[in-house]
């Protein structure tokens, strides 16, 4: 049983993973990247030749989705049915129809289940828990729940450093028509109550980094 529980949400491009991973390999922590499980699950649907936009279709695939994810920050792969999938699930096909998928309530219950199994079997001392329902949904009851955040601009303009060969527009188009259609299932841009907000904006990433394990180290259990 992980003792310490972190919660990061966040919208895309926030720096939720990259700064989840770092922190908690500083802290000596796992860490569990939510979001993989429904790039995961939108790819095994492509794959399978489900049509991601019937709901009904999607939903029958969670029973027997056969899921694996690496908790180490050093470790880190994806598989489904055995096969590494680690490089795959970030393919702009994937990014497409991802939020389709996450939009199923099936899905939703079937892989918040998962992640709680995964959460409350991993050894480490604590895990950092990145997605979109972490502070909400998952796991409301974490003794550190943080919003990372930032501005629009900044969020695109990483995110499109980082995939290299895509123009900065279509980027920036897809990262905010994903963040709406994911708004509609649940909100990750205005901080529940007793949520901390963590605005990256004006930080680079190595004190972002700082920033979140000194929110850590600050809680009352940690
Ligand atoms: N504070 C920061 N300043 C500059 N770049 C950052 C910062 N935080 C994260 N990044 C970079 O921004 C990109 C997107 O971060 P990522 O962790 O993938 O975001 P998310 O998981 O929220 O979508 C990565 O290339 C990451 O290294
Ligand atoms: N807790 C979560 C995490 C991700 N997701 C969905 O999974 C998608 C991919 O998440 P991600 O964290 O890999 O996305 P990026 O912000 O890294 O691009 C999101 O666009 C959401 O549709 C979710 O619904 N709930």
């Amino acid at each position: 049983m992980s003792d310490i529980i972190v919660a990061v949400d966040g919208p895309a491009g926030s720096g939720k993973s990259s700064v989840s991973k770092e922190a908690a390999r500083r802290l000596g922590f796992a860490y569990l990247d939510t979001g993989a499980a429904y790039r995961a699950l939108a790819w095994h649907c492509l794959d399978e030749g489900v049509d991601t936009a019937d709901a009904a279709a999607v939903a029958a695939r969670i029973d027997d989705f056969d899921y694996a994810i690496g908790m180490e920050p050093d470790r880190y792969f994806v598989r489904v049915g055995g096969e590494e999938i680690t490089a795959d699930i970030r393919e702009p096909r994937v990014t497409a129809v991802v939020s389709q998928v996450a939009r199923v309530p099936e899905v939703r219950a079937g892989l918040t289940a998962l992640f709680r199994r995964l959460v409350s079997e991993h050894p480490k001392p604590g895990v950092i828990v990145e997605g979109r329902d972490i502070t909400t949904v998952v796991a409301p009851d974490a003794p550190v729940r943080v919003l990372l955040t930032a501005s629009p601009e900044a969020r695109m303009s990483r995110r499109s450093a980082e995939l290299g060969s895509e123009s900065t527009e279509s980027t920036a188009q897809q990262l905010a028509s994903r963040d709406a259609q994911d708004m509609r299932v649940v909100d990750f841009m205005n901080a529940a109550e007793g949520v901390t907000t963590l605005d990256s904006t004006e930080l680079d990433f190595e004190q972002t980094v700082e920033a979140l394990i000194t929110i850590v180290r600050a809680a009352p259990t940690a």
